[in-house]
């Protein structure tokens, strides 16, 4: 199995192309289901998750066409892709593909909406909490579709189309908004999504949905209007820089030291990281080209980091911000609020020298001077780039094994990060 390799110590320097979000590319993948026209998303990373949902998708009947090269010197720049559902062909989403990929339970939302009915297994856990689908479960139910829970999957029926209604979520879960968004663009009557999830991902299906001839209100606030109109067109949307990628390489920064661009970048998505960053100590502009970090000569001081919904700190930067700390001047406190069981990186921080103390949802962290490397596991996602990033400060050689994590969301890491000057390599057996 292929592992990261990183020599520690060396600072980056130079720029670093941002890809497309994946997590929002995987909503308005999705969101192709809801017509039979032609749904064109340019800035597409290339990405394991993404992979997969073109497979999941092709199951229901999706097809797919790249448009120029795939591979080659282009690789850094995110590919555009053609999504056609000119008919529906299967609505159940299986087992074997649903539980490789949480996202893929979110067909349930468009499938509901065109076809009526929808058989979507549950997604069950994952390494960073339970993870409960009864948010999308009550919307769907609150805009009349009859569901059931049989031998695993959610059987969702509505015969006669959906209606539309007030759905309040508990809280503001960007799943849940996603799929209700979808489903309501098709339903008759309008829908309003009360403490609705208001992430710059919601906001680009949002954008797109409305291309596509959908007529909502109010993406990006609390409460969103879903005006239901009776069949959606095909269009043509790119897909948003990645804000936690950019949060991910400002930090990668932060910690190595160094000074960086990150190519294509916008603050507007990350004003609170960013913030925290510069209390940190990383000097942080918006240039013509995207955000420039620098830190020279001086260190990390010690912060405190709470994850919330947006516009608070990401829980997707949690991992990569305990990293930085690691490495602080003094104490810092990192608290997490969304996900009960995010704090898998914590134990191999802890290999890599780290001085990391866990009480309920917040972990305490007394900088160190050098972190030393060693061999780590990767548990998620997000966790196995914070390993990284500790490698890349790190004193010697840190292996970092399962990275089948970190493709599912990081584009060509290694190659962005050596271009930097990074020593960082990926080895295979
Ligand atoms: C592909 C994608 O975009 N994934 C992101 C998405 O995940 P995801 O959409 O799964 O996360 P949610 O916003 O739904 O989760 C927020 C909280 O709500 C809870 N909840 C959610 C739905 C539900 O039916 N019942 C329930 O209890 C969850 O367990 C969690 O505690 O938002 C998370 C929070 O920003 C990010 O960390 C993930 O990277
Ligand atoms: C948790 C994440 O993804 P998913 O919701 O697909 O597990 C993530 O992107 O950090």
């Amino acid at each position: 199995m292929d592992r990261i390799r990183i020599t520690g110590g060396a600072p980056l320097e130079g720029s670093i192309p941002i890809s497309g979000a994946k997590n929002a590319a995987l909503p308005l993948m999705i969101a192709s289901l809801l017509t039979d026209e032609t749904l064109t998303l340019q800035n597409v990373p290339r990405l394991a998750d993404v992979q997969k949902l073109f497979h999941i998708l092709a199951n229901h009947g999706v097809d797919t066409a790249f448009q120029g090269k795939r591979t080659g010197e282009d690789e850094l720049s995110g590919q555009t892709v053609n999504l056609t559902a000119r008919a529906i062909v299967d609505t159940t989403a299986p087992y074997e593909l649903v539980s490789t990929m949480r996202a893929s339970f979110w067909v349930i939302g468009p499938l509901l909406a065109r076809m009526g009915e929808a058989r979507v297994s549950l997604p069950g856990g994952c390494a960073i909490g339970t993870r409960p689908v009864d948010f999308f479960i009550e919307g769907l139910k609150a805009l009349g579709a009859d569901i059931e829970i049989e031998r695993g999957y959610v059987v969702a029926q509505a015969r006669a189309g959906l209606i539309g209604n007030r759905v309040r979520l508990p809280k503001p879960s960007v799943g849940a908004t996603h799929t209700l968004l979808m489903a309501a663009t098709l339903a008759r009557g309008e829908t309003v999504i009360e403490n609705a999830a208001r992430e710059p991902e919601i906001v680009d299906l949002a954008d797109c949905l409305i291309q596509m001839g959908a007529k909502i209100e109010g993406h990006g606030t609390g409460t969103i209007f879903i005006e239901g109109v009776p069949r959606l067109y095909g269009a043509r949307h790119r897909v948003l820089p990645d804000r936690i990628e950019t949060g991910t390489y400002a930090l990668a920064t932060a910690m190595a030291g160094g000074d960086v661009t990150l190519e294509g970048a916008t603050a507007d998505h990350l004003e609170r990281p960013l913030e925290l960053m510069r209390l940190a100590g990383a000097e942080i502009d918006v240039t013509n080209r995207g955000l420039r970090i620098r830190r020279n000569g001086h260190g990390i001081a010690a912060v405190d980091a709470e994850t919330e919904p947006y516009p608070g700190f990401p829980t997707d930067l949690q991992a990569q911000f305990m990293a930085v700390m690691c490495a602080g001047k003094g104490t810092s406190h990192v608290t997490e609020t969304i996900f009960e069981n995010r704090f898998m990186h914590v134990q191999e921080l802890v290999r890599l020298g780290a001085k990391i103390s866990l009480n309920g949802q917040t972990a305490t962290i007394e900088g160190v001077d050098r972190l030393k490397g060693a061999p780590v596991m990767a548990t998620d996602l997000r966790a196995s780039v914070s390993l990284v990033i500790a490698g890349l400060a790190a004193e010697g050689e840190t292996e970092v094994s399962r990275i089948y994590h970190l493709d599912r969301g990081f584009e060509r890491l290694e190659q962005k990060l050596s271009r930097c000057g990074a020593q960082i390599e990926r080895v295979s057996g």
